[in-house]
């Protein structure tokens, strides 16, 4: 930091300004003390006249008469009026209201110096009552009676002598009288003239010691002023000092090479870190030119590149830096650096150049190790999916450039079989421990420019470039085979180990990644369903894959609907068919869905997808947010009453998510549906599946009131021994059993047993796919309580009349029940008894 306080004029004018008042001070001391002295001067010489009239006036009046001479009257009349005007202007003085222009006249008759004038009467005006001129002024005062007793002896001896009046006695008395004048003005004169005198050099003492004094008070201040500058400057020094001493601390200890130059590019400083980077010692580079010491080069071009220096050193650049540059040293060992260079200025010109050099090796290993982690798998140092990925993207854009000529690529999708028992029998540790043995025996496998990937878990990806189908079969074959020849034995335990594989050849027919990917998926898939442990291929034409392709498919379709909110529901009434039953509507939910073209796509496509890839959750979450809505705004149009039963189907996965039932309490408090209004329908089978996660979700939800229904009952004749753990409501008697009951006596036999047994257990019996009025009259006739079908009413589009639709649920406001074919109703119920909605 620059420090220039003296040539900052406030600062300057803060350090003199006791110097100014003083001198200021002086020159007003020096001012008054030479008007002062030259007052007192004229009052010295304006006594003198004065006294000197007086005694010119004795001596010519002591002639005028002895000699009778007139002359000598005119002479005296001469001499005395020297001291009448100053007594005249004495007088004017004196007055209260001084007369000055008396004064000046009177002082102008009394022979003074018109210059002296305005002295004299400051003087008196202002000293008056100052010692020495009190004194002098009384002299003054008393010599000027006499000078009046004078003037009146001129005047009658001159009366008498003009009129030949005067004897020689009166002009005796006369001569007496102005002898006895002149002997008592002569002291007083003396006096008069003394007292001046002395006052005068008092004066002269008085002014001399208070200029003496203002001096002596520059001079002081002078030295403590001086005193404070020197006690400034050297804490300036001691800044300077400190900061230079921070400087080299700081230069000393920081990371980063410091090398300064002269303005001719020669070494002026190196700190210790340059020292280290450059293998000088300061000492030694000082004075050499930098370019000898070290070289830097362009990471991109082999040539020297000093061209940023040489640009600062020229003037023609104040700063700049270079990322990605080499430093070589004289050994020829290279390190990667960034430099930073700028010019020193001292004087206004450039007078060096300052160089940061930053050692880049960590940075790089570091930037190294973040782009190996962002493509590797760090357990078994495969690459991981995102870079298989990328490898065989890479390998289908090769497919398309190589159009026309035989290529072929050959794809795999490894999935360990059982592994999840290594970890759950001796932990992590063994089930990582095999990962490795197993990813070392299939890299020993495969080619060099193979790609083995590892994708996650237990799954691995193998990319064979140009490998026609046959080898690419052999190849795959061998894998599974030295998977399974694997003895895995960890702490005594023995495993056996086998692989499924998918197995897809990609040409030129099968273009995108994700057709790729998902086709080996499938293929994978397919091995693992068909016992594992075998290798599947994947053919485009097998239509067994095609389905399960299409299922997969089904995942993004789904996420697309509910983005789009494609979903909707449709309402089919339950209708009671007895007398003792409540009043009221009893309806249930079923889902529909509008393709990307707007088509009604059949529950059946879409729910088996769903389940198999764990979306019912998100669809049943979507289904009673929706329903809650719709019966919340039916509730606020005043129809509370027409529905006292709304059953919703939930799938066996959702019923075992436990965050699902907060899910639902919260739904309950959002809409403020009535709970006692919702009856929740879970199919036999996933109830039986996850017993107990279904009797805990039954019986918490029961808690507040829901009901509970078990879909498609007696598909699995098991279920009656489940029957008495489920705390269900209603029991609905699987459709098939009621679709053929006129036609076929077990399916009556089975209707009539289900519909006795709930009875025996205190349910309300459902029979489903009561499609014609016999139909309709058999159940009754059973003593079934309710009755669902398209003879009771056919599946309506749910939603509230009088509140402006929620849009979730536009589409179905399109699409009229009349309008839907007849067979995806038919659908529709088949898909509420394989399970869903
Ligand atoms: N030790 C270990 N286990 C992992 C790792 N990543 C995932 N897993 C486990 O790998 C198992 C994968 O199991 P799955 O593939 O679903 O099932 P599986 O037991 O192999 O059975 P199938 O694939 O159906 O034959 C799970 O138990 C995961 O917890 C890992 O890095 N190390």
């Amino acid at each position: 930091m620059r420090q220039t306080p003296t040539r900052n004029p406030s600062h300057l004018l803060g350090i003199v300004w006791p110097f100014i008042v003083v001198a200021l001070l002086q020159a007003a001391i020096s001012g008054v003390s030479l008007n002062v002295l030259s007052s007192v001067r004229a009052y010295v010489s304006g006594e003198s006249l004065w006294s000197k009239g007086q005694k010119d006036a004795i001596y010519n009046l002591k002639l005028y008469a002895d000699t009778r001479n007139p002359n000598y009257y005119l002479q005296y009349q001469r001499a005395i009026a020297i001291p009448l005007g100053d007594h005249e202007a004495r007088m004017a003085l004196d007055r209260p209201e001084p007369d000055l222009a008396r004064a000046e006249a009177g002082f102008l008759q009394g022979g003074n110096h018109p210059q002296d004038i305005q002295g004299l009467i400051w003087l008196f005006r202002n000293f008056r009552h100052f010692s020495y001129l009190e004194t002098a002024i009384e002299h003054w005062r008393t010599g000027d009676r006499f000078v009046l007793q004078l003037t009146q002896i001129a005047e009658q001896m001159h009366r008498n002598l003009s009129r030949q009046q005067a004897s020689e006695t009166d002009i005796a008395r006369w001569v007496m009288q102005i002898q006895q004048i002149n002997a008592q003005v002569t002291p007083i004169e003396k006096a008069f003239s003394d007292t001046l005198g002395e006052g005068s050099r008092f004066i002269q003492l008085l002014l001399l010691a208070a200029n003496l004094a203002a001096a002596s008070i520059l001079i002081l201040l002078a030295a403590l002023r001086t005193g404070k500058l020197l006690a400034q400057r050297q804490s300036f020094e001691a800044a300077l000092h400190a900061e230079k001493e921070r400087a080299q601390v700081t230069l000393a200890s920081i990371g980063d090479a410091v090398i300064t130059t002269d303005e001719t590019g020669f070494i002026s400083y190196m700190n210790p870190a340059a020292e280290q980077l450059t293998t000088w010692l300061d000492e030694q580079a000082r004075g050499l030119p930098l370019t000898s010491i070290f070289r830097i080069i362009d990471e991109h071009s082999p040539q020297d590149d000093w061209r940023l220096i040489d640009q600062i050193l020229a003037g023609e650049c104040s700063d700049g830096n270079l990322h990605a540059q080499l430093m070589v040293r004289l050994d020829g060992s290279a390190i990667a650096v960034s430099l930073v260079a700028a010019p020193i200025h001292s004087n206004n010109r450039i007078s060096g150049a300052v160089v940061v050099l930053h050692d880049m090796t960590r940075e790089r290993q570091y930037v190294a190790n973040l782009s190996w982690q962002a493509t590797h798998d760090a357990l078994t140092g495969l690459a991981n999916r995102r870079e298989f990925e990328h490898r065989l993207e890479q390998a289908l854009g090769k497919l398309e450039q190589h159009s026309g000529q035989h290529a072929e690529h050959a794809l795999m999708f490894l999935d360990l079989d059982q592994f999840k028992v290594v970890n759950d029998t001796c932990g992590h540790a063994a089930g990582d421990e095999l990962l490795r043995q197993i990813c070392t025996l299939l890299q020993q496998q495969l080619r060099d420019g193979d790609t083995l990937a590892r994708l996650g878990g237990d799954e691995f990806g193998i990319l064979l470039e140009h490998c026609p189908a046959i080898p690419a079969e052999q190849i795959a074959e061998s894998l599974r085979q030295t998977v399974q020849d694997l003895h895995f034995v960890w702490q005594g335990h023995p495993f056996n180990v086998s692989v499924s594989i998918g197995l897809v050849h990609i040409n030129h027919a099968m273009t995108t990644l994700a057709e790729a990917l998902r086709a080996a998926d499938v293929a994978c898939y397919m091995a693992k369903e068909k016992g594992r442990n075998r290798v599947q291929i994947y053919h485009a034409d097998d239509s067994e894959l095609s389905l399960k392709f299409g299922e997969m498919a089904w995942v993004q379709r789904i996420h697309l609907a509910l983005e789009e909110h494609r979903f909707c529901l449709y309402a089919q009434q339950i209708a009671p068919l007895g007398d003792t039953l409540e009043p009221g509507a009893h309806i249930e939910l079923l889902l529909r869905l509008h393709d990307e073209f707007g088509r009604l796509v059949p529950p059946i496509s879409f729910i088996p997808a769903a389940e198999r890839y764990g979306l019912m959750p998100l669809i049943d979450r979507w289904v009673v947010q929706n329903a809650f809505t719709i019966l919340a705004a039916r509730q606020r149009c005043g129809k509370p009453e027409s529905i006292t039963t709304c059953a919703i189907n939930l799938s066996g996965t959702t019923i075992g998510d436990d965050a699902f039932l907060d899910f639902l309490r919260d739904q309950f408090r959002l809409h403020a549906v009535v709970p006692q209004t919702i009856c929740f329908e879970i199919t036999e089978t996933s109830a039986i599946a996850n017993l107990s996660d279904a009797i805990h979700f039954i019986t918490e939800l029961q808690k507040i009131g829901c009901r509970f229904s078990l879909d498609d009952f007696g598909s699995g004749m098991s279920s009656f021994s489940y029957l008495k753990h489920l705390p269900v409501d209603y029991l609905k008697i699987d459709g098939s059993f009621v679709k053929d009951m006129l036609d076929d006596p077990i399916d009556h036999a089975m209707v009539s047993a289900i519909n006795h047994i709930g009875h025996v257990m205190g349910k309300r019996t459902i029979a489903e796919f009561v499609e014609t009025p016999q139909i309709m009259q058999a159940v009754a006739a059973l003593g079934i309580d309710y009755a669902q079908g398209y003879a009771v009413m056919r599946p309506q589009p749910f939603t509230c009349e009088c509140e402006v639709q929620h849009h979730f649920q536009r589409d179905c406001l399109t699409a009229p029940s009349s309008a839907m074919p007849l067979d995806i109703l038919q659908q529709d119920m088949q898909t509420t008894s394989k399970g869903s909605h």
